[in-house]
């Protein structure tokens, strides 16, 4: 029987906030990860990257501050190193998972650039939270130094950079053929490097692109059968965080739609999901989105829970 080929978009609970944290999110996300495989399933792995993307630019800008040897970082290689940095503490952990099991499968990090448009009005218009948690006042300061920030789905304020579409994987040949020869591959990580195509010539731009926007343009491109948004909560809700929240288990593109336009998915945070999860249903028939927590992930393809997009 041929084997399910799933895209599973790591957010941050699957990650942790800091190193140590990092360190001991992996080994549990491993686990999930590992049981899908041995339910013969080929699993190509995103993730987030926003906390991290603002911790790693918020560093490289206090060392730009030490000396006239250090200079500013551009976004798109804080993004690149934000990739690296989780990409190989996943993959370390995945293989270890694999070892522990006694099962010989490869692991493969592919560093990515994803192409956006230079015309996108995200960058007129900057909405993806990236680092910390500020205070109103800290947010306030920001914003009267020209650094945008926004209040994150009523979790507090946090700097937003602009958030281009995803066009088009560079590594996506690379990919394919690691899938094909049976690797667990992790990619895109952060929503990729941002970049534009200048007559061939590749050049980051300042953003960070939603990883799970790009996690629905590669489901699509390998031919994925499910695309799974691995989250803080079990359920999308409508009347999220309210007195008469109704989660919800099945969400066909056309009520989705419907709920975008009640305004019922918070910007930069539920709302690329459902969009993404809307993008990848209307790409070939038979294509559903699953949103649910890390722990659910196995009774969420099993259909226990979960909330699943499709046509
Ligand atoms: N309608 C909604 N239903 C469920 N969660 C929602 C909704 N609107 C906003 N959210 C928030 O979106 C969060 C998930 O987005 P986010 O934290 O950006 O994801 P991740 O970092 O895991 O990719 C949830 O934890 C929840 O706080
Ligand atoms: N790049 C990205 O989408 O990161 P988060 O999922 O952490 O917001």
């Amino acid at each position: 029987m041929k084997k399910k080929r799933v895209v599973i978009a790591l957010g941050g609970n699957a990650l942790g906030k800091n190193y140590e944290e990092q360190k001991e999110a992996v080994a549990k996300t491993a686990k999930v990860i590992v049981d899908l495989v041995q339910q013969d399933m080929e699993i190509i792995i995103t993730h987030g990257n926003g906390p991290q993307v603002g911790m790693i630019q918020n560093a490289m800008d206090q060392l730009a501050c030490t000396s006239e040897d250090y200079k500013e970082t551009p976004l798109p290689t804080c993004v690149a190193m934000s990739q690296g940095y989780i990409g190989i503490d996943l993959q370390n952990a995945i293989k270890y998972e694999l070892y522990s099991r006694e099962m010989d499968v490869k692991v493969s990090t592919i560093l990515s650039q994803v192409e956006v448009d230079k015309e996108d009005e995200a960058f007129r218009s900057p909405t993806k939270p990236i680092g910390r948690f500020l205070t109103k006042e800290e947010a306030e300061k920001n914003e009267e130094n020209g650094i945008p920030c926004m209040e994150d789905a009523g979790r507090g304020y946090r700097i937003v950079v602009a958030s281009p579409m995803p066009k088009r994987i560079r590594e996506l040949q690379t990919i394919k053929t690691l899938v094909d020869a049976g690797h667990i591959v992790i990619t895109c990580g952060g929503g990729g490097i941002p970049v534009v195509n200048d007559g061939g010539k590749l050049s980051g731009v300042s953003a960070v692109i939603d990883k799970d926007n790009v996690s629905s343009l590669l489901a699509a491109e390998l031919d994925a059968d499910y695309l799974i948004i691995l989250t803080a909560v079990e359920k999308v809700a409508v009347n999220f965080g309210k007195e008469n929240q109704r989660w919800l288990s099945d969400l066909t593109v056309d009520e989705a739609r419907e709920y975008i336009a009640q305004d019922q998915f918070a910007k930069g945070s539920m709302l690329p999901k459902i969009e993404a999860a809307i993008r990848f249903a209307e790409s070939a028939e038979g294509r559903h989105t699953l949103i649910t927590l890390l722990d659910k992930a196995a009774d969420g393809i099993a259909g226990k829970t979960g909330t699943v997009i499709h046509k």
